[in-house]
């Protein structure tokens, strides 16, 4: 019997969703950082064996947004809830009022939720761990608890032999070699997001957005020709990020190039403009141009 079944991984901001994701995988296929709000989109990781097939929705972070891009994003992580067999329910803390707010959208789901409590390399041994576990204890009868840290790959297994249990039967999805349902494109303007992520500050992470346009097989040279654009919402988060000299700018790029070149497997050059799009946050078109929303 083959078993599949599409499981959501969902939680507050930067409790290590993706993480977790490239972790199940055992590849990256989602961007991470340290800053939160690093998933903007949908991303689809799959796990094949022969008898079973997962795969895996890493969501955005959800919580309270504000502006128009956060409600997007907000959206797309309770409709994938909808859509799944199986929830995995990502926290890194004692239950607060932020998780109460997911939680809340769990209520009337007839489905497996499990509660995965990450970054448990940072916790004071067992104690910590029972802690935070028993705050989530009368809040939401939990499938099965999953104590697991996505970073040192802790109890990593321990959740897919219980997700192997839970899967109903089902057919091959996808091709077995396919790892994630993300375009080569997507997966270079995700990476080049994540390296500004990674050395920019405050406001500019979040005001970025990143489009490929254009990709040119360079035959003579042996390498892919890539150019990007940077949208950011303000001249002077342009002068920030493209640094003084340029410095910061080439450095992003380099980074971005070096991963690009290691993931996908291609030689590129890369090529990177900075265009400011005043308020483009706030803006149905522009988000939709830029692969937000509908
Ligand atoms: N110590 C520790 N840190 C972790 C672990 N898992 C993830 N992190 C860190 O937590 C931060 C956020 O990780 P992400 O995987 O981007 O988190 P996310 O939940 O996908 O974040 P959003 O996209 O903002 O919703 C990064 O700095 C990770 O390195 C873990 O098991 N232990």
């Amino acid at each position: 019997m083959h078993k599949s079944g599409f499981i959501a991984i969902v939680g507050k901001p930067n409790v290590g969703k993706s993480t977790l994701l490239n972790a199940l995988i055992g590849q990256k296929v989602a961007i991470m950082s340290p800053k939160p709000q690093t998933t903007r989109h949908r991303i689809t990781g799959v796990l094949s064996a022969d008898d079973y097939q997962m795969i895996f929705v890493d969501t955005p972070g959800m919580h309270k947004g504000r502006d128009l891009l956060n409600k997007a994003i907000d959206k797309v992580a309770v409709s994938s809830l909808k859509d799944v067999d199986m929830v995995l329910f990502v926290v890194d803390r004692m239950k607060t009022a932020a998780e109460d707010f997911i939680i809340s959208y769990f209520k009337g789901l007839k489905k497996p939720i499990f509660l995965v409590v990450n970054k448990i390399d940072e916790l004071d041994g067992n104690k910590g761990i029972d802690e935070i576990i028993m705050s989530y204890l009368g809040t939401y009868d939990f499938d099965a608890y999953f104590p697991v840290s996505a970073k040192d790959l802790t109890h990593i297994d321990k959740i897919k032999e219980s997700l192997i249990k839970y899967l109903p039967e089902g057919p091959k999805y996808f091709p077995p070699e396919m790892k994630s349902d993300q375009s080569q494109t997507m997966m270079m303007s995700e990476l080049i997001r994540e390296k500004i992520l990674y050395y920019t500050e405050q406001e500019i992470p979040h005001a970025v957005a990143v489009v490929i346009e254009s990709i040119y097989h360079n035959e003579e040279h042996g390498q892919v020709d890539v150019s990007a654009l940077i949208v950011v919402e303000r001249p002077t988060q342009k002068q920030i990020l493209i640094g003084r000299g340029g410095d910061k700018i080439k450095h992003i790029g380099t980074e971005a190039r070096k991963e690009i070149n290691r993931i996908l497997d291609t030689k590129i050059h890369l090529t990177i403009w900075v265009k400011v799009k005043k308020d483009w946050r706030n803006r149905p078109s522009d988000l939709k141009a830029f692969g937000f929303g509908e």
